[in-house]
């Protein structure tokens, strides 16, 4: 084939990258405009975000995949956003980790993101407006809840704005290419169970397994020592400069993690929302009953209902709560007096859109 045959499609695509080139810049310097209307306000709007890319996404007509358009326009906004004022946004590190990896998915790459040793101290940041935002992981659908994040969400003044959801892919990396001679692997405890049974299967039962704070902690340690191998995902293998020896060894082919965005705003509600609570009650016969109750009769689905000790007494439970809906909502403002009127304590750590991408 002679490249003559793609000079008139080189021809049309040089032009179109010219007409793409100028509507970009059109948007950015409207968001230039709202930046400069919205004073001394919060630049982010998560609401309007979540639209824009639900919008994009009910436009396209190909064939570019809904997913890769929602990802471009991501970017996009993540640049506007930019021209009115960089974010900052405070996650658990060191660089590499699949929470970063969580905050560029959310945020897009414009945002300035800062590594923080524990999420405690991510949301210190936000806390002392050092950060305008913090990212941490909440669940893991093979190893449940982040216990730590639950407790800061009791007492955290910030509000929950937004969700990520993160698929994750685990690799086993090495300096080298070579299955032989690995005689540690270092990784995450979490990331360590989710691919327990292919380590079992895949490496001779002298290769010891140690548990590190990251999976990009594991990664640098791989690159430092020729005889070690990390499991970690894509982010920290490029940033280590290491081989991939197998590629999504996690046992379960849907492993995702969900995060948590905090900030000191309210959310406008977006047209599709969850609202996370925290409860107490006193631990009496028929109570989990009587807190459900309000919600099921307003016709509100519940997406997470969990129980975690409360840290006062002996055997006094806390729950964490997401349903359906947005606080604003008049249904959801009326179970939330129903419920206001049956626990001890309710908390309304944030309504926000539910993720998009
Ligand atoms: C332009 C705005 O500011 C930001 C940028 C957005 C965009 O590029 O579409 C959307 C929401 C905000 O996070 C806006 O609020 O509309």
């Amino acid at each position: 084939m002679s490249d003559e045959k793609l000079l008139p499609h080189r021809q049309a695509i040089d032009a179109i990258d010219g007409e793409i080139l100028q509507l970009l810049n059109r948007r950015a310097a409207h968001a230039r405009a709202i930046g400069e209307l919205k004073g001394t306000g919060a630049v982010y709007r998560p609401e309007r975000e979540a639209q824009v890319l639900r919008r994009i996404q009910d436009l396209n007509a190909g064939p570019l995949p809904d997913e890769a358009v929602a990802r471009l326009f991501r970017e996009v906004m993540s640049e506007c956003l930019a021209v009115e004022r960089p974010l900052t946004i405070a996650y658990l590190g060191p660089q590499g980790t699949f929470t970063q990896q969580a905050a560029v998915k959310h945020f897009g790459h414009a945002a300035h993101t800062v590594a923080c040793a524990t999420v405690d101290e991510s949301l210190r940041l936000v806390e002392a407006r050092q950060a305008d935002y913090a990212v941490a992981p909440v669940e893991n659908s093979t190893e449940g809840s982040v216990g730590r994040t639950l407790d800061l969400l009791v007492s955290t003044p910030l509000k929950i704005c937004g969700e990520v959801v993160l698929r994750i892919h685990h690799h086993l990396l090495r300096q080298n290419n070579d299955l032989n001679g690995i005689t540690v692997v270092y990784a995450h405890a979490q990331a360590l169970a989710q691919c327990h049974y292919w380590l079992g299967k895949n490496l001779s039962d002298s290769v010891r397994r140690v548990a590190v704070s990251s999976n990009a902690e594991a990664a640098r340690l791989a690159a430092e020592q020729p005889d070690a191998a990390a499991v970690a995902g894509q982010t920290a293998a490029e940033i280590y400069a290491l081989h991939k020896l197998a590629e999504n060894i996690e046992d379960e082919p849907d492993n995702t993690t969900r995060f948590l965005v905090l900030g000191h705003q309210h959310t406008a509600p977006s047209g599709r929302d969850k609202t996370s609570l925290v409860v107490s009650a006193p631990n009496r016969a028929g109570m989990l009953n009587r807190l459900v109750e309000p919600f099921t009769r307003a016709g509100i689905s519940m997406s997470k209902f969990e129980s975690r000790p409360s840290r006062n007494g002996l055997w006094e439970y806390l729950f964490f709560v997401d349903i359906e809906g947005h606080g604003d909502d008049a249904a959801v403002r009326q179970a939330l007096d129903g419920l206001r009127e049956r626990a001890a304590f309710v908390k309304v750590a944030g309504s926000y859109p539910a993720a998009v991408i």
